[in-house]
């Protein structure tokens, strides 16, 4: 056995910790940005705002992953030029979007997060998601469970106790399709959340929403750390035509399909 298939099957709560160190070294990278008076805002070639924080975010998290886990492939949002040639023989590696919700962080609504995901063969094993101005981090390892920290203070994370009679559906605040609002009316009686970001996974894993139907594009980066945390709190990711699981690098193409994910418990 590698050192590296080693790592992501033997992923252990103290490494979990590291990444949320990682995370929040970010955090501090985006929110010195963040506090200037203004952001400067550039369009990639797919339209899509970076900002400087994007980029600080990117390098602090791959320095210091280098630095604490080294020799595991890294693809982030910020670097993602990587040929599939190359990266379809990854078996293990992190997938990290540095800034996810760059609209919300744009807007100073507080609704973004970084994000860092462990990827093995396939699969979502372990993640973080921290909202700096929120100051709340949500990570979780397969096998190990999910929580939230705020400050200090450590809470398991399983969901909503007790069933809801009226499902609380979660939405993007900035990029809501024609495909999900068809889907909302075929649901029945339901209450609506928009919020930005990964946020949106994490609030299914803490039982603060029932359903997150993401009709609309989103890349593998976007997904993964929270598809980690929602699983490892007992929810679920599925592809929207096939029920089969959300997996990474399984094809060239980086975009998701459409997805359904739904809190620990849901049995609809
Ligand atoms: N047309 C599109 N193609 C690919 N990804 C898209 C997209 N529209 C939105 N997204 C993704 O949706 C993410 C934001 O999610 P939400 O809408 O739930 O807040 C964006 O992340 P970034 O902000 O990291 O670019 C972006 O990657
Ligand atoms: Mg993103």
């Amino acid at each position: 056995m590698t050192d590296i298939t080693t790592i992501a099957l033997h992923f252990s709560k103290a490494d979990l910790l590291r990444l949320v160190n990682i995370a929040h070294a970010a955090g501090d990278a985006i929110m010195a940005i963040y506090a200037q008076e203004h952001i400067a805002v550039t369009q990639k070639s797919d339209e899509s705002p970076v900002t400087a924080a994007d980029l600080a975010a990117h390098r602090v998290i791959v320095s210091q992953l280098a630095e604490q886990f080294a020799g595991i492939a890294v693809m982030s949002e910020e670097a993602a030029d990587i040929a599939w040639d190359e990266r379809e023989q990854w078996q293990t590696y992190w997938l990290i979007d540095p800034l996810d919700g760059t609209k919300e962080f744009i807007k100073r609504n507080g609704e973004f997060t970084v994000n860092i995901a462990l990827i093995h063969q396939g699969e979502a094993i372990a993640g973080v998601v921290y909202a700096p101005v929120l100051n709340t981090t949500y990570y979780g390892a397969r096998h190990l469970g999910a929580w939230r920290q705020d400050g200090q203070q450590e809470q398991l994370l399983q969901g909503c106790k007790i069933p809801r009679q009226v499902p609380i559906v979660v939405g993007s605040r900035s990029h809501l399709s024609p495909d999900v609002a068809d889907y909302l009316n075929n649901i029945g009686q339901h209450e609506m959340l928009s919020v930005g970001s990964s946020l949106k996974f994490c609030m299914l894993a803490e039982g603060k929403a029932d359903l997150y139907p993401r009709l609309g594009p989103t890349s593998e980066w976007d997904t993964a750390a929270a598809q980690a945390v929602l699983e490892s709190a007992g929810g679920k990711v599925v592809c929207y035509d096939s029920g089969l699981p959300l997996t990474y690098n399984q094809k060239p193409d980086i975009l998701n399909p459409y997805f359904i994910a739904t809190a620990p418990g849901w049995a609809k």
